[in-house]
């Protein structure tokens, strides 16, 4: 059982081929039920420290690794029953059951006990619980004192992480063999409580992957506040929003940040306020330059944007920016350019979609050619090849205004370090979740980019 910072996130179809994969090289159904039912049994046995652990086996294959781990913690000696939602109806699954010895309750009238095993459904659902269901997992999950899902809690879609139905929230999710984009994005990410990761046997690479702490350049004795990396940010009519910005870049680790378009000194008084001129923007010193964090949307500032895109700078366009550009235009523009909308700015840059919040990350960074950070309680980042980061959970308390702006100092500080669009995003996320863990409650965003200091030196 391990942690999941930088395992790989895999949809159903990726997770069925890297199955097939597995037996293709002479690993058989069967057998990979067994790993994966006896890995969860262990963890179950663990967990409940001898308390009686109610099972409930679903149809498919989820419930055939719910037979495996009942008949493994009987076997250990430990009480355990097992309640059904009807016959298993896959091979692998009527093998498993055939190892099961004691009575099936049926779900619906089954007695709860200290700890339940969600077995029902896992990332073959295909259409919402019925209520009946949902009535029996949330009477056996109220009275459990512990609940732990099989691979994902029963009842949200694996790919897009949508609620099928009503599906309770369990405490732990032991997810087989990889991740699955539901246990990180919501709603389904905030049922799953903590969740783990099981080996079993399966060769799980993909071109997506859960954020986790990054590698950033350490300064040496050649180091110097330019080549530390240096950020500038442009002010725009609301003048707190891009000083929060840049305040973060410092703290994240830029050496040298620039703030165009102020001239009133004040703290922090390492940041440089410099005149908004084309001298100042054409500064090839400047590594990352961030437009938008409250730039106002209106003629002028349009033009302000242009002048940005003009440049050849790295780019981190943020906030109002985001409503002044468009895809084609960056797509045309090419360089590295970072965006990093909430799901309003990307609505307004991309257009609506019903798709998964993983597939439209997607499609922007396709379309635009840029790295997209859709960020939101379950922040995916897309780079236009393909590559895609899902952040781990983090503290809700980061919902709170300027969050945003301490958000993009962070990555256009990792992005001046040198860190390619991709790294440097998922670096700025992790910074700023970890930022947010260690300020714990009811921070603000100036506390927050402050913490970025400590959150940057945990990496030394
Ligand atoms: N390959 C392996 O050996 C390994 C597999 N592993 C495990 O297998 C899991 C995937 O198994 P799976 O593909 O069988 O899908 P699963 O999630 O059990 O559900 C499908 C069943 O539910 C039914 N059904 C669907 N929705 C329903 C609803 N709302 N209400 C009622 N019924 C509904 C559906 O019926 P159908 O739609 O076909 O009519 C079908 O019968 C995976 O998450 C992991 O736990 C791991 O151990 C690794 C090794
Ligand atoms: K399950």
């Amino acid at each position: 059982m391990r942690k999941i910072a930088g395992a790989a996130v895999l949809t159903a179809v990726e997770m069925r081929a890297a199955e097939a994969g597995a037996f293709d090289r002479g690993d058989d159904a069967v057998a990979m039920m067994q790993r994966a039912g006896h890995a969860c049994a262990a963890a179950v046995g663990r967990l409940s420290a001898g308390a009686e652990v109610l099972v409930l086996c679903g149809p498919g294959n989820n419930g055939g690794d719910g037979y495996v781990i009942a008949a493994s913690l009987a076997a250990a000696g430990q009480p355990v029953r097992v309640a059904a939602l009807g016959a298993p109806n896959t091979d692998t699954a009527v093998q498993a059951r055939t190892g099961w010895h004691r009575p099936v309750e049926a779900l619906g009238e089954a007695f709860p006990a200290p700890v339940l095993v969600d077995a029902l459904f896992g990332i073959g659902i295909s259409c919402p619980l019925d209520d009946t269901v949902v009535a029996a997992l949330s009477r056996l999950g109220e009275a459990a004192r512990l609940t732990i899902a099989v691979d994902l809690p029963s009842g949200v879609d694996s790919d897009s992480g949508a609620r099928l139905g009503c599906p309770a929230p369990v405490d732990l999710t032991l997810a087989l063999g990889a991740l699955k984009p539901a246990h990180l994005l919501q709603p389904a990410a905030a049922l799953c409580g903590t969740v783990r990761l099981l080996d079993i046997g399966v060769d799980a690479s993909a071109t997506a992957q859960v954020i986790g702490p990054p590698t950033l350049p350490e300064p040496g004795p050649q180091s110097h506040k330019f080549n530390r990396g240096m950020v500038a940010v442009v002010r725009g009519r609301m003048a707190g929003a891009a000083e929060l910005c840049a305040t973060a870049a410092m703290h994240a680790g830029a050496g040298y940040v620039a703030l165009l378009g102020a001239s009133m000194p004040g703290a922090p008084h390492a940041l440089v306020r410099r005149r908004l001129d084309d001298e100042a923007l054409a500064d090839r010193r400047i590594a990352a330059l961030v437009v938008g964090p409250g730039l106002g949307r209106d003629d002028d500032m349009r033009a302000l944007v242009e002048r940005a895109l003009a440049s050849e700078h790295a780019l981190v366009i943020d906030g109002d920016a985001l409503h002044l550009v468009t895809p084609e235009q960056l797509r045309t523009r090419g360089g590295q350019i970072i965006l990093t909308p909430h799901a309003g700015e990307f609505e307004a840059l991309f257009g609506r979609s019903d798709g998964s919040k993983l597939d439209r990350a997607r499609a922007a960074a396709n379309a635009s050619g840029a790295t997209v950070v859709f960020k939101g309680p379950d922040t995916v980042i897309a780079a236009p090849d393909g590559r895609t980061r899902l952040a781990p959970a983090a503290n809700n308390w980061l919902s709170t205004a300027g969050s945003g702006d301490v958000l993009a100092g962070a990555i256009a500080s990792c992005l001046a370090a040198g860190l390619d669009p991709l790294a440097a995003a998922a670096a700025g996320v992790w910074l700023h979740g970890e930022a947010a863990r260690r300020c714990g409650a009811a921070f603000i965003a100036d506390d927050l980019a402050r913490a970025l200091t400590q959150a940057r030196a945990a990496l030394t």
